[in-house]
């Protein structure tokens, strides 16, 4: 599944989004499975956050020393693995770290661009909608956009929106999850 007339390019240059990437019955299946997951609050720099995360392949550490090697990737996640690196261009294999995000409601995520020991980003939504706003520098003024996040949507942050833009996700106004793939820059 590669890039379709149907994947809206909106936004930034480079982002892809494509509403109903799983099916509800798959959606049900994953989150069934991310109930059992033990989550514990981001950390940054000696801060915790509002988000809970857990990391599968690799584990980004914030805290010193970066990347770090981390339980490998279940069965279960595969095949959502594969699809998603499909949306981005890539094998499977290429995705060695998968973050998934669990944001309680009244939890943001701040504005940010990804390490940039990672290179392309595929995000699942699951559970409730959420927006994600994006942000440019243009001297003294912010460019703006934002793309709306449906439950069971995906999207590819590359070129432009994965290096130039930031992003942020505003406080959950309910419970949402995010399965966010990343492959490494070589
Ligand atoms: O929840 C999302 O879809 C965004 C996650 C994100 O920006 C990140 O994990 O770096
Ligand atoms: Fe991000």
């Amino acid at each position: 599944m590669t890039a379709s007339l149907f994947d809206m390019p909106i936004g930034p240059d480079g982002l892809l989004h494509r509403d109903e990437f799983i099916t509800p019955v798959e959606e049900r299946e994953l989150l069934d499975r991310l109930e059992g997951l033990s989550f514990e609050p981001f950390q940054f720099q000696g801060f915790e956050g509002r988000r809970h995360v857990v990391s599968f392949g690799r584990r980004y550490d914030f805290n010193g020393p970066g990347l770090v090697d981390a339980e490998p990737l279940p069965e279960w996640l595969l095949p959502l693995r594969d699809r998603a690196a499909a949306f981005a261009d890539l094998p499977g294999e290429a995705f060695a770290h998968v973050l998934i995000n669990k944001y309680p409601v009244g939890a943001p995520i701040g504005w940010h661009r990804d390490r940039p020991v990672f290179d392309k980003v595929v995000g699942v939504s699951l559970l409730s909608p959420a927006i994600m706003r994006f942000r440019q520098r243009e001297g003294a003024r912010w460019r703006r956009t934002a793309v709306a996040l449906a439950p069971r949507s995906a999207y590819v942050l590359d070129g432009p929106a994965r290096r130039d833009w930031e992003h942020s996700i505003p406080e959950a106004k309910a419970l949402r999850y995010s399965i966010t793939f990343r492959n490494l820059r070589t």
